[in-house]
């Protein structure tokens, strides 16, 4: 693993002697918007609109962040006019990479580069930047619009309502000032908690991270035994942003990560849940364990030095859920 500094790659690991022991997630750099009249949106500049066969999603399956884009991919009927190009389950030396020995790795299908960082150069040869995925490419441009899956998805929930005539909405105007708090707890406790636990290099920025994660997911059982969704009747991006956590708790953040006060078949609502929207026409196929166990025991030398992959446990994401 490592990063861009002026254009040049240089393999590093995350930096945690600066921050005591604490796993600090960088910012994404590249923050435009693809909108129904090409408008700039809230960051970034104007001119991306929303035409068919123009973007292209650079993905791993391992990543939860990447995962929440595919995932919105299939809900708003997408797959037909935006590409994806999927990279090898291990993140090594060289980050990841387009190689295609792992069943489900595509490679580079636009331009056959060997690593994901020669995206970004191509973008900015002079970049400094971490090499994340999800990465949304505009072909005609040849640029990155984005590299941040909470604005990619929520591009993908209205801009291209014209094109596809899908007006499903996962961030309703209404229940916007409600949804608000519930993705900020989620992502620093539940979606970053996770790594904030597994990265950490010091007990203390352990222990910082563990209690209010396993306090967010009492909270969550609670929240979940009374309604089906994470806002109540409605599914919302709300519900897919932590999906992509839930899904793997059990294989990968439980014991990889250190996260194991409690596993998520520990909370029958949550589990349920999970497996309710697991279940989803369209979702089902966004998720691959294989890659998911493979890349993050594999990946993470810091944490599984000899590169075990765990059996992992025997979970039935297609047992009744009995939440409708
Ligand atoms: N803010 C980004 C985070 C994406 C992210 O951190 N992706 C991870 C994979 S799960 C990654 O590519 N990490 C490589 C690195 O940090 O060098 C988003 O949500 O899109």
């Amino acid at each position: 693993m490592g990063l861009l500094v002026d254009g040049a790659w240089h393999d590093r690991w995350y930096d945690t002697t600066s921050t005591g022991g604490k796993f600090k997630r960088s910012e994404a750099k590249f923050r435009n918007w693809i909108t129904p009249d090409g408008a700039p949106g809230p960051s970034g500049t104007g001119g991306f609109t929303p035409d068919s066969g123009r973007y292209h999603l650079y993905v791993s399956h391992a990543c939860p962040w990447a995962h929440r884009t595919l995932i919105f991919r299939q809900l708003k009927a997408l797959t037909k006019h935006i590409s994806v190009s999927v990279v090898h389950p291990d993140m090594l030396t060289d980050g990841w990479t387009f190689e295609t020995d792992d069943h489900g790795a595509t490679g580079d299908t636009l331009y056959g580069l060997p690593f994901a960082r020669d995206i970004y150069l191509k973008a900015d040869p002079q970049i400094t930047s971490r090499v994340t995925v999800p990465i949304l490419w505009d072909k005609e441009r040849e640029t990155i619009v984005s590299n941040e899956s909470s604005e990619i998805i929520r591009m993908f929930n209205s801009a291209f309502n014209g094109l596809t005539g899908n007006t499903d909405d996962y961030w309703p105007e209404e229940l916007r000032a409600a949804i608000a708090p519930v993705n900020d707890r989620i992502y620093d406790t539940v979606n970053n908690g996770v790594y904030k636990a597994g990265f950490a290099t010091t007990q203390e920025a352990y222990d910082t991270a563990i209690a209010p994660l396993f306090d967010t997911l009492d909270w969550l059982e609670a929240r979940m035994s009374e309604q089906r969704y994470l806002m109540g009747a409605q599914l919302t991006e709300t519900d897919w942003r932590l999906f992509t956590t839930l899904v793997r708790f059990d294989p990968v953040y439980h014991g990889h990560f250190k996260c194991n006060r409690k596993r998520l078949i520990d909370y029958p609502n949550l589990w349920a849940y999970v497996r309710d929207l697991y279940q989803t026409s369209g979702v089902t196929e966004t998720v691959n364990f294989a890659h998911i166990i493979r890349h993050y025991h594999y990946s993470h030398e810091t944490i599984n030095p000899h590169r075990i992959i765990p059996l992992g446990p025997e979970l039935d994401f297609m047992a009744p859920h009995h939440r409708g």
